[in-house]
C-alpha cells in the first residue's frame, strides 16, 4: 500500500517542518525566570532551527501570569525563533502533574497571547478537552503537536501506528512518539513505524524518537524513515540520549548529502 494522502507541511516562520532536513529543537528548562532568561541567551547563540520552553520544569508554572511573564522575556531574547510551548506531564516523563482543568486552561491561555509557535498536547487527554485546544491554537496561528510518550518500554509496531494515526485523526498539526527501547530491536520497531507511517498514513509531519544511548541513532535518521524534528541538547538535556547539537548539525547534513 503506498502512501495517496497529500502531505501537508507545516510551515512556522522561516522553517518548513516536514521538508529536507530535520529540524534541531533545544529545550529551556530552568526552574526560575532568571535561568530560563539565561538559557534563552544560550540558545539565541546556538546552532538550533527550534526552541522549546519545558514549562513544567518552571516552579511557578501554575501562577499564570508568572508563565506569560516568563514568556514574553523569552520572546524578547528569541523573537523570531519557532516556539513550542509544552507542559510534559510526570506520567509521560515531566517534572510535576497539573490538575487536567489547569492543563486546558495554561495551555488555553498560552495559545491565545499569539506570543508560542506551537503547542504540544498530549494525547491521553480527553478528546474535548484536546479539541478545544486545538480550535484555539488554530484560532490564534498557533499549531499543534499531539504527543505521546512512554519512558518505560516500546510498544508494539500496530499500538505506535494506531497513537500516530490517532494524533492525526484529532486534528494535530504535527504528531509525536517518544518510547523507551529494552531492546536493538525495540529501536527496529520504532523506526519501522515510523516508516510505515510515512509510507502508507502520514499526511503531515511527524516526530518519533527511541530514547537513552540505545535509542539516539533514532534522532539522526528522520530524514530517511521520517521524523521531522530532533530535540538535541546543549549543557543539559531534556531527556535521555539526545545528541548534543555540535554534533547534530554536521551529522543530518552528512545524512541529507547522501539521500
Ligand atoms: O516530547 C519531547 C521529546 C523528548 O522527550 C525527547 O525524547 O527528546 C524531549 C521533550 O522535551 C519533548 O517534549
Amino acid at each position: 500500500m503506498s502512501n495517496t494522502n497529500t502531505f501537508k507541511p507545516v510551515r512556522v516562520k522561516h522553517l518548513t517542518i516536514g521538508e529536507g532536513k530535520p529540524k534541531i529543537c533545544v529545550s529551556l528548562t530552568g526552574h526560575r525566570t532568571e535561568q530560563i532568561i539565561e538559557e534563552a541567551h544560550t540558545l539565541k547563540l546556538a546552532d538550533i532551527d527550534m526552541v522549546e520552553w519545558r514549562v513544567d520544569f518552571f516552579e511557578q508554572v501554575e501562577q499564570l501570569d508568572q508563565v506569560t511573564y516568563t514568556l514574553e522575556r523569552i520572546r524578547d531574547i528569541l523573537p523570531s525563533t519557532p516556539l513550542i510551548f509544552t507542559f510534559r506531564s510526570a506520567k509521560e516523563g515531566g517534572q510535576c502533574e497539573l490538575s487536567s482543568n489547569y492543563y486546558v486552561e495554561l495551555n488555553q491561555a498560552i495559545a491565545a497571547t499569539g506570543e508560542v509557535d506551537l503547542i504540544d498536547v498530549e494525547l491521553f487527554n480527553e478528546e474535548t478537552a484536546i479539541q478545544q485546544l486545538i480550535t484555539i491554537a488554530h484560532e490564534h496561528n498557533t499549531f499543534v503537536i499531539i504527543s505521546n510518550h512512554d519512558f518505560q518500554q516500546t510498544p508494539p509496531k500496530e499500538e505506535l501506528i494506531s497513537r500516530l494515526s490517532r494524533a492525526q485523526q484529532l486534528g494535530a498539526d504535527i504528531t509525536k512518539i517518544a518510547v523507551m527501547p529494552q531492546s536493538s530491536s525495540d529501536v527496529i520497531t520504532l523506526l519501522d513505524a515510523t516508516n510505515t507511517m510515512k509510507e502508507q498514513h502520514a499526511d503531515r509531519p511527524m516526530i518519533t524518537m527511541s530514547m537513552a544511548g540505545k535509542g539516539m541513532i533514532s534522532r539522526l535518521t528522520g530524514e530517511l524513515f521520517g521524523s521531522a524534528i530532533t530535540f538535541g541538547a546543549i549543557q543539559k538535556s531534556s531527556a535521555p540520549g539526545q545528541v548534543p547539537v555540535s554534533d547534530l548539525r554536521s551529522i543530518l547534513s552528512l545524512l541529507h548529502a547522501n539521500l
